[in-house]
């Protein structure tokens, strides 16, 4: 079973104790049904001295089966906290491109379904062992009763497993289908919570995403998840039923054909009936295994980067002097037959200080450019060169180091931290803050922001301090003035933009301000994916008909 060998393989010594503490477990619980029948039943006034024995017994059992049980589920616990944490490890350390195609949906089904499941499933896993262990254990103890009736009661209980084995299959076929409508439904939930203004604003338009979209997703799961829980029940009734009939045919098979004594058929009723219960619920705790093993897979299946340690930041990062790419192209994977965006064959450079501007129609490639610059997405084709340097394949994580950024679609965290990930000192933050006239709205301690509920371009202010207390090289900044108003926009282009290139950085800056082209050193223009620096005169005649466009 998945669950077991990825436990196996994690913690193999803690795994091992446990199940040695389980059979022990359970041992002591078939030495108080012998007991019972042997000190107890037999003796017709059981003297203190055996009651004693028999109290000891109790304590031994209630002992050994609660270590066990903890012990197990603190195992389990341990499995899903570290698995948890390697997830979001090698998520972190996914390549943009892979997790871009996964999608959040997919993602957010898996970190909260698939780890809970696997929890759950842990949560039942003691019940499993201790279930089987019981069950070997209390076989070998009816072998050693009577031979004939423990072969009838292996055949029954096979017959059970058998049974049980083949309903496992289609348990497995529907919770996998389950599973397949959780991911569906949590894209459901993202567009209804992403689009709750969009649905406030027209009901009839909310009525259709729900009847046409929602519901059919939430009545497939209902299904599914239904036939899963209808085998399951079978399942365990069929399991309860066929236990019971072993008993009946025990005490008909040693009474009618003398296979064994009154005595000895009732010891085999005795114990079939006591491990009923643990067996049962072993049984019940099957589909939620099953589920676990599905989920499992599902994690498995999102493919994500193997490495489960953090990129160590070297404290001496390499200066940046300038960077150049050379022919590099870059094409997006097509869903259909149409052939799919490509952008490139790229030229371009850049040099230590310089305030680039990119231009270009919605729909050109500057954003997936800017994803290739910051080295975000790889290139297909062609050499991208830090300090006149080719980066290497490995050396894709140290090359991103150079970059801060803000793109259209950033994320606004509330700690501030600098080049090595440590917290800025406040008073550099008030600096900036001042800079972005936002000290009046913010507060901050120990480089942490107290909020991050502002406006949209209040928002982006606070995101652009972050990219820049990252002390990189290099800023990208994708459209970052288009939520600024006029004044403020005027600030950015004539004061903010010269006080970074002041301190060396590199701006690179998507826009469609015409206004300020003159603050550039240089400005680009993305056409259908190719890129070309504009002279002068064609920056002019770029302004004048974008500002013709606006006018
Ligand atoms: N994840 C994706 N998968 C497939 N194609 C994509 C993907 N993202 C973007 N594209 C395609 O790449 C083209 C360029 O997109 P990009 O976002 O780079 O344009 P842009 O110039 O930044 O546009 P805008 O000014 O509207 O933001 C688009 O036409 C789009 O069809």
């Amino acid at each position: 079973m998945n669950l077991l060998r990825q436990l196996a393989n994690n913690q193999f010594k803690a795994l091992f104790i446990v199940v040695l503490l389980s059979i022990a477990s359970a041992l002591v619980t078939l030495s108080v049904i012998a007991f019972i029948q042997y000190r107890l039943l037999d003796a017709v006034n059981p003297t203190p001295t055996v009651m004693w024995q028999f109290l000891l017994l109790l304590v031994v059992l209630l002992t050994i089966a609660t270590w066990a049980q903890v012990a197990l589920h603190k195992l389990g616990h341990q499995f899903v906290y570290l698995k948890r944490c390697q997830l979001i490890k090698q998520l972190i350390n996914t390549d943009i491109e892979k997790v871009d195609n996964i999608g959040s949906a997919r993602l957010l089904a898996s970190l909260s379904t698939d780890i809970r499941s696997v929890t759950v499933g842990f949560v039942h896993l003691p019940q499993l062992i201790y279930g089987v262990v019981l069950t070997i254990a209390a076989m070998l103890y009816l072998a050693f009763l009577s031979l004939p009736l423990f072969t009838i009661s292996l055949l029954t209980l096979s017959l059970t497993g058998l049974i049980g084995f083949s309903l496992i299959g289609k348990i497995t076929f529907h919770i996998k289908q389950v599973r397949e409508y959780d991911d569906r439904l949590y894209k459901d939930y993202q567009a209804i919570i992403d689009g709750r203004k969009e649905l406030a604003l027209n009901p009839n338009k909310a009525k259709r995403y729900f009847e046409e979209e929602f519901a059919p997703n939430a009545r497939h799961y209902r299904n599914q998840i239904t036939k899963a829980d209808t085998y399951n029940g079978f399942a365990a009734n069929m399991a309860n039923t066929l236990i019971l009939a072993l008993v009946g045919l025990n005490y008909y098979t040693a009474l009618s054909f003398n296979w064994a004594s009154f005595e000895v058929a009732s010891s085999f009723a005795l114990v079939i009936l006591f491990i009923r219960t643990p067996l049962m619920t072993a049984i019940a705790s099957l589909p939620t295994l099953v589920t676990a093993n599905v989920s499992i897979k599902k994690l498995e299946s999102l493919a994500l980067d193997d490495k489960a340690e953090f990129t160590s930041q070297q404290k001496n990062l390499v200066t940046f002097k300038s960077l150049s790419l050379k022919e590099v192209t870059y094409q997006y994977q097509a869903d259909s037959e149409e052939s799919a965006f490509q952008v490139g064959p790229i030229n371009f450079s850049a040099e230590r200080g310089q305030i680039i501007f990119i231009i270009g129609g919605n729909g050109s490639g500057k954003s997936t450019f800017s994803r290739l610059l910051s080295g975000l997405y790889l290139p297909h084709s062609g050499q991208i060169l830090l300090n006149d340097t080719p980066v290497l394949a490995e050396q894709w994580p140290i090359y991103r180091l150079q970059f801060s950024a803000v793109f259209s679609d950033y994320y606004l965290f509330r700690q501030i931290v600098d080049s090595h990930g440590d917290y800025v000192d406040d008073t550099v933050i008030d600096e900036w803050l001042n800079h972005l006239e936002m000290s009046h709205k913010v507060s901050h301690t120990k480089g942490h922001l107290s909020d991050t509920r502002y406006s949209q371009g209040q928002r982006k202010r606070l995101a652009l301090l972050a990219a820049v207390m990252e002390q990189r090289g290099c800023i990208l900044l994708d459209e970052w003035a288009a939520d600024q108003d006029p004044r403020f926009r005027k600030i950015f282009y004539r004061k903010l933009l010269p006080q970074l290139k002041k301190r060396g950085v590199t701006v690179i800056a998507i826009t469609h301000d015409d206004k300020y082209f003159d603050s550039a050193d240089r400005v680009f223009k993305m056409d259908l994916g190719r890129l070309s620096e504009l002279s002068l005169s064609e920056q002019r005649q770029n302004q004048t008909i974008l500002s013709q466009a606006t006018s």
